[in-house]
């Protein structure tokens, strides 16, 4: 893996990765935007399984501005179809062959990993550049939420990696309780995601797929609504505000809360938050984030943070990364606060937040002994260059 400084990433055209699991409303979710004139220059790019044909005629019998992908799911296939498909519309666009567009929604198998998508755009030789997800929208259907998240470890992480999720069928739901249950598991699995019920409006809809996000490449842009790092440092906050008629049980004798963290907790997704007063050396910095992803491997979803490097001190390195690949790292002009402390967030699974600060305690004595003994080196190699000077 290896930390990267970005050239001028500003520019690049916004995605939003509309995820969910099969069934979950993506396709309606669209349609429906399709409809709205804020969607005009926007490309939708749909990938499907083979066996599900319908979504195509379904799409594409609404507007000519559809792609369609048929080679199967996005997990396997998105180094070859995603990519190819996005640097092919780009280079179109850039030549006038198809009609510019600044705006692209991807609407990714319900069996999709987010994972591997995100990945495709943070990494130099694909699609970094050209393109940066803007947003990442999980829809979940609350009928069948827990049945499905219960068996497929995907939907767990379509939501772990989604900014906004949007709650479906609840129209359909008999169960009074179903829409407190659902909120109550998704702010368990991701404490800083927007939990909505959809507003089917094609405008309102439209409006959350051309929604352009925070931009890292823009360097006057506030980070902190992206990173939340109030929300992944004290995850129950977020149940207090969000969980309705809950609210009243702060004692903790709440029944049925105990029960959905039981039932959730054994799909191990943690949101852990390194903290560092002092400035960090690119040395240290690569050093830590090597490691954690050596040691964490699979078990690490998503890195993001804002970092204060030694000797630049005025303006903070925003980094991020999917999985195990990349972290790219841009700059800020400014801290967006007073804080400047280093603050990255990492989203793991399988992997207890305890083990995960052991990690990192062992990396940051190892790498302490380590950069000392450099910086000893560096010293007597250059009192060794002055003796042979002088
Ligand atoms: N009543 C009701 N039906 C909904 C709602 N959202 C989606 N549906 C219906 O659920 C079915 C599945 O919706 P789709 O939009 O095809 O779901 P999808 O996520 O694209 O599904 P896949 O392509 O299989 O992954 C359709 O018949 C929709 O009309 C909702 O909020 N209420």
């Amino acid at each position: 893996m290896a930390s990267q400084t970005r050239r001028s990433s500003a520019g690049r055209i916004p995605v939003t990765l509309v995820t969910g699991f099969l069934g979950s409303g993506k396709t309606t979710l669209i349609n429906a935007a399709l409809r709205a004139p804020g969607m005009a220059n926007t490309v939708v790019v749909v990938n499907e399984f083979g066996e599900v044909g319908l979504d195509h005629q379904l799409v594409t019998s609404s507007s000519d501005q559809v792609m369609v992908l048929e080679n199967g799911c996005l997990c396997c296939t998105v180094h070859s179809d995603l990519v190819g498909t996005l640097n092919g519309l780009y280079h179109d666009r850039a030549a006038g062959r198809i009609p510019s567009f600044d705006n692209v929604v991807i609407e990714t198998s319900g069996l999709a990993e987010p994972g591997p998508v995100l990945q495709a755009f943070l990494s130099e030789p694909t699609l970094d550049g050209l393109y940066r997800v803007a947003t990442v929208i999980t829809l979940v259907d609350v009928v069948n939420w827990r049945g499905t998240v219960e068996r497929h470890d995907e939907a767990v992480r379509q939501v772990a990696f989604a900014d906004r999720v949007l709650l479906t069928k609840l129209d359909l739901a008999g169960d009074p309780q179903a829409e407190a249950l659902a909120r109550r598991d998704i702010a368990d699995l991701n404490p800083a995601a927007e939990i909505e019920i959809v507003d089917w409006s094609p405008k309102a809809v439209a409006a959350l797929l051309t929604d352009k996000g925070f931009d890292a490449g823009d360097s006057k842009a506030d980070p902190r609504p992206w990173l939340k790092v109030a929300a992944h440092e004290n995850p129950n906050d977020h149940h207090h505000h969000d969980h309705g008629h809950h609210h009243h049980d702060h004692a903790g004798h709440d029944h049925d809360h105990h029960e959905a963290h039981y039932h959730l907790r054994g799909k191990g997704v943690e949101s852990f938050v390194l903290t560092r007063e002092a400035p960090l050396s690119r040395d240290e910095l690569q050093f830590l984030l090597d490691g954690i992803s050596q040691n964490l491997g699979a078990g690490l979803l998503r890195v993001k943070g804002l970092v204060n490097i030694a000797g630049e001190s005025g303006k903070p390195a925003v980094i991020q990364g999917a999985q195990h690949l990349l972290h790219t790292m841009t700059w800020l002009d400014r801290w967006p606060d007073k804080d400047d402390r280093t603050r990255i967030v990492f989203i793991t699974q399988g992997i207890a937040s305890a083990e995960l600060r052991e990690i990192v305690e062992l990396l940051d004595r190892v790498g302490a002994r380590t950069f000392k003994a450099r910086e000893r080196a560096k010293i007597l190699q250059e009192a060794v260059a002055r003796r042979s000077a002088g």
